[in-house]
Formats: C-alpha cells, sequence, structure tokens
C-alpha cells in the first residue's frame, strides 16, 4: 500500500479517464463491471478501454475480482493515490515526489515539492490499513458505506485534518500552512522539527509545559479539544529569539538564545467543546502532557494544571472565533464528523506512546493480515515494475530524489 509514483509518468490521459471511471463507479459497486468502466470513461470503442484496464491493472492500480455473477475491477489504494497525485500535479500544487518519511497507522507522509522546489508535505490517509473486515460490521458508516468505506473514510479523514488545519492557522495557532486537499490526501508545509517523542533534554522544561498547557486553554477558548494531543503529534521547532537574529553569536551564545516552538501537525480526534464527552477529552490532553513530562523529563509542575471548568470559563469570559462552528460550515458537516468518530473508536486511539488497549489487541490481528495482503502486493508489483526500498521509511534526511510525477496526465 506503499505510495510508488514512479509508473505515473508512463500512464496516458486515457489510463486516467479509464481509472476515474473505475473510482466513480466503486463509489456504488464493490465490484464494477467493465462495460460499467467503459461507459463512465465517456471514451468511445473497447480497445482503448481494455488496453488502460491492462495497463492499470498490471501496475496495481485497480485489480480483476471474479464475482459470483460478473467480472469486474476494484480501485486499489495505488489506484486513489495516482488520482489524488494527478489532481496535484495539474494544479500545481505537486512537481516532484521523494521520499517517505513516516509510516503513521493510519497515514503515510510524503516529502514532495513543487516545480520551484520548495519542499512540502503529503500525507495519505489510509483509515482502511487497519482492516474493515474487523470493525463490527453492523456498523451505521459501514452499512450506508459499503461499496468501498476505505476511500470514504479516508476521505473524510484529509477533509477534516484540511478543514481543522486552515481554521487553527487563520487563527494563529501553530500549525503547518495547509495547501492543498484532493481525495484522502493533503499538502502541507514541511516543519523542520522533530517530534515532542524524539527530544530527550529540553533546557527549560517548566516553560515548554505551560505553553502546551496554555495551547490545550487556547484551544478550548476557540471552542475545540485536540482529543490526541501526544508526543507523537507535538514537533518541536527550534527558533532563535528574534531579537538575536542577525546577530554574530557564538554556539553557547546560540543555545542560549533558542526558543522551543511547538507546532500541533495531526488533529485526528478535534472535538468540539459541546462535544458530550468534551470533559473527558480535555483531561485526558492534559493529562496526557504530565504524565510525558514527568516520566521523560522528570518534571513535575506545581500546579495541577487546567480544568475544564476554568477552560469554559474562559471561553465564556473572552470567547475567540467559535472554530467547531466555522469547520462545520466550512463543508465538513456534523454529520460526517460523527461518521468518522464511530470508526476512530472503533480503532482505537494513541496516547503517550501506546495503541489503546482494546485497539491494540484488534490492530496486531489487522497488522497480520495487513503483512500478508501488503506482502504478496510487493511480490506481484516487483515483476512490472521497481519498488521502493523499505529504508526509505523514517528516513528523515527528507531528501528528495527528483522524481517526475507526471509529464502525460490527462489536462
Ligand atoms: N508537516 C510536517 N512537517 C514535517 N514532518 C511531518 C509533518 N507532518 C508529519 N510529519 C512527520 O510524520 C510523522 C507522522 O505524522 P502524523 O502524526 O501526521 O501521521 P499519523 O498517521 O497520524 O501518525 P500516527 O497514526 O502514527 O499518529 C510525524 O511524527 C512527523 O515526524
Amino acid at each position: 500500500m506503499k505510495l510508488d509514483a514512479k509508473a505515473i509518468r508512463y500512464l496516458t490521459s486515457e489510463d486516467f479517464r479509464v481509472l476515474a471511471a473505475c473510482e466513480a463507479g466503486s463509489r456504488n459497486h464493490e465490484v464494477v463491471p467493465t462495460p460499467l468502466i467503459s461507459q463512465l470513461s465517456g471514451l468511445r470503442g473497447g480497445s482503448g478501454v481494455n488496453r488502460a484496464i491492462s495497463n492499470l491493472a498490471k501496475i496495481n492500480l485497480i485489480a480483476k475480482v471474479k464475482n459470483a455473477k460478473y467480472d469486474g475491477y476494484r480501485l486499489a489504494y495505488g489506484g486513489l493515490d495516482y488520482l489524488a497525485l494527478n489532481a496535484h500535479q495539474k494544479s500545481k500544487v505537486i512537481y516532484s515526489v521523494g521520499n517517505q518519511i513516516g509510516v503513521g497507522k493510519e497515514s503515510d507522509i510524503i516529502v514532495v515539492a513543487d516545480s520551484t522546489g520548495a519542499q512540502r508535505i503529503m500525507k495519505i490517509h489510509r483509515l482502511g490499513r487497519i482492516s474493515f473486515r474487523t470493525v463490527k460490521t453492523n456498523r451505521d458508516y459501514l452499512r450506508h458505506r459499503s461499496s468501498a468505506p476505505w476511500m470514504y473514510m479516508s476521505r473524510l479523514a484529509a477533509m477534516k485534518e484540511f478543514a481543522f488545519m486552515k481554521a487553527l492557522r487563520e487563527n494563529g495557532f501553530s500549525v503547518p500552512e495547509p495547501i492543498a486537499q484532493n481525495r484522502h490526501t493533503i499538502v502541507m508545509s514541511l516543519i523542520d522539527a522533530f517530534p515532542l517523542r524524539q527530544i530527550s533534554k529540553v533546557a527549560d522544561p517548566a516553560g515548554l509545559y505551560s505553553e502546551l498547557m496554555n495551547m490545550i486553554l487556547e484551544l478550548a477558548r476557540y471552542g475545540l479539544i485536540h482529543g490526541d494531543f501526544n508526543e507523537f503529534n507535538i514537533l518541536i521547532k527550534e527558533e532563535l529569539d528574534p531579537e538575536m537574529k542577525g546577530k554574530e553569536l557564538t554556539e553557547e551564545e546560540e543555545d542560549e538564545h533558542i526558543r522551543l516552538v511547538p507546532v500541533i501537525i495531526d488533529f485526528p480526534q478535534m472535538v468540539s467543546v459541546d462535544h458530550v464527552n468534551a470533559e473527558m477529552y480535555f483531561d485526558r490532553d492534559v493529562e496526557c502532557i504530565k504524565r510525558y513530562f514527568k516520566r521523560k523529563f522528570h518534571f513535575v509542575s506545581e500546579s495541577k494544571g487546567p480544568t475544564f471548568a476554568e477552560a469554559r470559563k474562559k471561553l465564556l469570559k473572552n470567547p475567540g472565533k467559535r472554530l467547531d462552528v466555522e469547520v462545520e460550515a466550512s463543508g465538513f458537516s456534523r454529520k460526517m464528523a460523527r461518521e468518522l468518530e464511530a470508526y476512530m473508536a472503533d480503532v482505537g486511539v494513541k496516547g503517550d506512546g501506546e495503541v489503546s488497549k482494546d485497539s491494540g489487541e484488534d490492530d496486531e490481528d489487522v497488522d497480520e493480515d495487513d503483512e500478508k495482503e501488503s506482502g504478496s502486493e510487493a511480490e506481484e508489483a516487483s515483476d512490472t515494475h521497481e519498488t521502493k526500498g523499505s529504508e526509505d521509511v523514517d528516513d528523515n534526511t527528507k531528501r528528495l530524489e527528483g522524481l517526475r510525477v507526471s509529464g502525460s496526465a490527462e489536462q
């Protein structure tokens, strides 16, 4: 399921039309019948369509499925990746694709660049990585979206992340700059920093701790609770004090004037302060930071940390713009939020370095399944085209390979 962009430059506009037809057909067909692909592609004459279908199947963008009633194809994650990449390329958001720098439980993080070489991050949401087979199949959100839930849920996750990132950024919060969203992907600015998880020593833990607590309170003042505020989702950027910029400093002086600036990069669980479980989420965020600072930096604050009641009071006394309301108005509706939340609840939440216990067991089963699947996919793939080495994963050098994304894509 890893993105391999190499084949994209060989795809023709016909291939992309057929791929888009498979995507459209997948919305209400688990297996899209070949005649329907042909019809939806709008291409005349069967031979072009058949050639495109066989091209796409060869590089695993679609997969042939023999159904009890008819033969057809289903869109694979790779196909959806290529459709999104093609769209980003057409709108000049992405010009080249570089290294994968992270594999999350539910996403891939890839360094990309625009035509000037400016580096950006593309995050590909993969909510089907944890197989839907293990999620209770009687869930409402699956019943109504049964044909391709992975596609729908991954797009919802990308929409949610983009909507919140935009609202937060516009209101002065320290988050990456959101650049574009297409299907299950978002493109954002690259933050040159490490996750708090990887920071072993902090000169002033009390300062950083209070900054993080203030962030939690400030979010609440704008009507939001992060819900997954932990050492993985906070990047720590080193910045020189503004008044020291441009001055010639020794290394020691520089160290003295470096400020640690937290940047929030991921908000899968973000909820409104009006959510039924708002207080639980708020307290969990506060506890997560307290526990982590104690364990990692041996820092225990004298104050107990903010309570939800205090946050509420702050919100009422000095309200910010209600970003929960703003996000809803931007197109990520309450219904979508509920569907995504039901799914997230099923697969569990990571906090303080651990996958929650209930979901952990599920995850193990699923990962095994998943490995088997992706293993065989990779084997097949290596027959037809090169696959990327796993050493690229987690490579923090953020080096671009300068791989062209597409030259022949549909206009
Ligand atoms: N904008 C960015 N700039 C730089 N690095 C980033 C950026 N976004 C993500 N990363 C890197 O990728 C890693 C994973 O990102 P993120 O937490 O958004 O993915 P995730 O799928 O939610 O991960 P998980 O499911 O494991 O929490 C981060 O820890 C960080 O190292």
